[in-house]
């Protein structure tokens, strides 16, 4: 679904308000690209808003500048279904589980016997039925500066704010402990990974489940395909060196991430 007929534009700082229906930034089917489904088709449904920003957000109509066409439930399960041959549905962001009724989605999803993923920057902790939770926590590489920021915008107060909200220990031990799980960190170069590290010791600690290095999946920073030619060769190694996952990103490989893809 285009969203390009009717949009909204929200100029508030990521509270895109509540109501009966999801801001919808698109809904499209596609193979799943990122992460251990990788090569699953899969529908997805992108809400738009988010609590963080992202320098690189490769969804800057969903964060920086939030873009959306509000619908209704059973208008969204009913675009959903109309791809006959999908089992997997991929609810997406910006940041999903800011909105309430994402619940309500996730419910109606369940019931109907759909296998849901739910892409999270691990800061929101749902009581809702999730079959894979893929978490990517924000590393400190992620945060809005003035010398890194979105052409065009002003990251303003985003750079505190970011800084402050990004990583939630306690969000994220609890999602770790009620999901199937992934942890899927993005990676601009070899400085993150004492950050990784020492937040997978930290999580490791807090959390009564068990976190696998296989549960631990190494993503490399780029959302045209220049610039993933420019960080996937090291990140692979990265996961070589540590044991750690290397996920692709297969949109990108496949269609340079171009929107409804
Ligand atoms: C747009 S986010 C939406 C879900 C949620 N807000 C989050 O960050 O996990 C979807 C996925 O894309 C990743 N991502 C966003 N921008 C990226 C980039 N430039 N390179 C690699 N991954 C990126 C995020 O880390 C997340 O795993
Ligand atoms: N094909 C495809 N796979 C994806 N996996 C996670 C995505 C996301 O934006 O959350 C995404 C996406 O945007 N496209
Ligand atoms: S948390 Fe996700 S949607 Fe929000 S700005 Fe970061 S990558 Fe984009
Ligand atoms: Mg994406």
């Amino acid at each position: 679904m285009p969203v390009s007929d009717s949009v909204d534009r929200d100029d508030s700082a990521g509270e895109v308000g509540s109501g009966d229906g999801l801001p919808i930034n698109e809904l499209f089917c596609s193979l799943q690209g990122e992460g251990r489904l990788a090569g699953v088709p899969s529908v997805f449904v992108r809400t738009s808003g988010c609590n963080l920003r992202c320098w690189f957000c490769d969804s800057y109509h969903t964060s920086w500048e939030p873009t959306h066409a509000w619908m209704d439930l059973e208008t969204i399960l009913a675009e959903i279904e109309s791809y006959e041959n999908a089992e997997h549905v991929v609810l997406t962001g910006g940041e999903p589980l800011i909105h309430e009724t994402a619940v309500d989605l996730l419910e109606e999803l369940s019931a109907r016997g759909y296998h849901t993923t739910v892409e999270t920057n691990g800061t929101v902790v749902p009581d809702a039925p999730i079959d894979l939770a893929s978490i990517s926590p924000k590393l400190e590489s992620s945060t809005p500066t003035p010398e890194r920021a979105p052409a065009g915008v002003d990251a303003g107060q985003w750079e505190q704010r970011h800084e402050a909200d990004r990583i939630d220990l306690e969000a994220l031990t609890s999602l770790v402990e009620t999901f199937d799980f992934q942890l899927k960190f993005v990676v601009t170069d070899d400085g993150d990974m004492p950050e990784i590290l020492d937040l997978l010791a930290e999580l490791r600690e807090a959390s009564d489940e068990p976190i696998r290095d296989d549960d631990v999946l190494l993503m490399p920073e780029g959302a045209t395909r220049e610039q993933l030619a420019a960080t996937r060769t090291r990140v692979a190694q990265l996961a070589i060196d540590h044991g750690f996952r290397y996920t692709p990103r297969l949109h990108v490989d496949l269609w340079n991430d171009a929107p409804e893809t």
